[in-house]
């Protein structure tokens, strides 16, 4: 039975999967590179708990302290051994993988299963580091996670049925509804959703139009509940730049070359949400 699950990597993704994970009962291991990280972690955990307590019954009944008994922060690998299951959720960045997979299979048991969550990164190619690429599966999860209930699950060219079976088994007890698709760049999601993204960048660099009115256009033409760069500064535009690189290269394909404006808007820190300014402002950074 999965008990507990090594969270690799704080950022946006990593902090919400700890506190959704920990809403249903799970142990946690929450590691990140830095102390300072760890701390902002924390912060944003405790504020979102109180926002997502108002709109998702089993975490009423939840104190923050029971919240936060479950999850154990850390910079370090020392824990590891008791873990069953890797949910990794490091920078979208090859050679950051990479070297986290390294270290992962030195610190794991033999029989852990490894979910990658990745927007475009080939889980056939992070399978290929592991000494069994059978246990390695996409686990592509929705921003903000315990809000959304559907994650794309991808199966990599050595994925094995039981390894996709316990993923599923596993996102349903989190009251998950993971649909299984196969490793392809960017998979379904993201091999559209960036073009998108990308393409509403292309328009405001052009002038056709301003941020605002380009996301009014697909919140009131479209029905979409958030516009393309709003999405966008959710996601974070530096994983939105990486993402249509790694498109760019595994199609070798110029429709995802990423607009010029996005490689300005990143090299000046302008990362979104979580630096606080990206193609709209937050009062907040995280
Ligand atoms: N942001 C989204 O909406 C979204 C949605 C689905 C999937 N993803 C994917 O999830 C992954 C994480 O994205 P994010 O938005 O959370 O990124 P992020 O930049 O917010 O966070 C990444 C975190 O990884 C940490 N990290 C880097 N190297 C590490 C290491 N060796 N060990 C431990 N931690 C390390 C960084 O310090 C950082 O805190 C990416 O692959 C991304 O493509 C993101």
């Amino acid at each position: 039975m999965l008990q507990t699950f090594g969270v690799i990597g704080a950022g946006v993704m990593g902090t919400d999967i700890a506190l959704d994970l920990a809403g249903y009962g799970y142990k946690v291991i929450l590691k990140d590179l830095h102390e300072e990280v760890i701390l902002r972690a924390k912060e944003k955990i405790r504020r979102e708990f109180r926002v997502y307590q108002l709109t998702q019954k089993h975490l009423k009944a939840l104190s923050v302290d029971e919240l936060f008994s479950r999850i154990v922060f850390t910079t370090t690998y020392e824990a590891f051994e008791e873990v069953d299951y890797i949910i990794e959720n490091v920078t979208e960045h090859w050679e950051t993988k990479k070297r986290v997979y390294s270290e992962l299979r030195e610190v794991c048991r033999d029989d852990v299963y490894y979910a990658v969550n990745t927007s475009c990164i080939s889980i056939t190619k992070v399978a290929a580091l592991m000494p069994r690429p059978e246990l390695v599966i996409g686990m592509h999860f929705m921003n903000p996670v315990p809000l959304k209930e559907m994650v794309e699950v991808i199966r990599g060219m050595h994925t094995s049925d039981e390894t996709v079976s316990v993923a599923e088994e596993f996102l349903q007890s989190c009251r998950k509804t993971p649909v299984v698709v196969n490793d392809f760049p960017g998979f379904v999601t993201n091999r559209v959703l960036m073009l998108m993204i990308n393409e509403c960048i292309w328009a405001v660099q052009d002038r056709v139009s301003k941020p605002q009115d380009v996301d009014k256009i697909f919140r009131m033409g479209f029905g979409h509940k958030m516009g393309p760069l709003a999405t966008g500064d959710l996601i974070g535009l530096d994983t939105i730049l990486n993402s249509l690189y790694t498109l760019y290269e595994q199609f070798n394909d110029p429709k995802f070359r990423p607009a010029p404006l996005l490689v300005k808007m990143v090299d000046a820190g302008l990362l979104g949400r979580k630096s606080g300014k990206g193609f709209f402002e937050y009062t907040r950074k995280g």
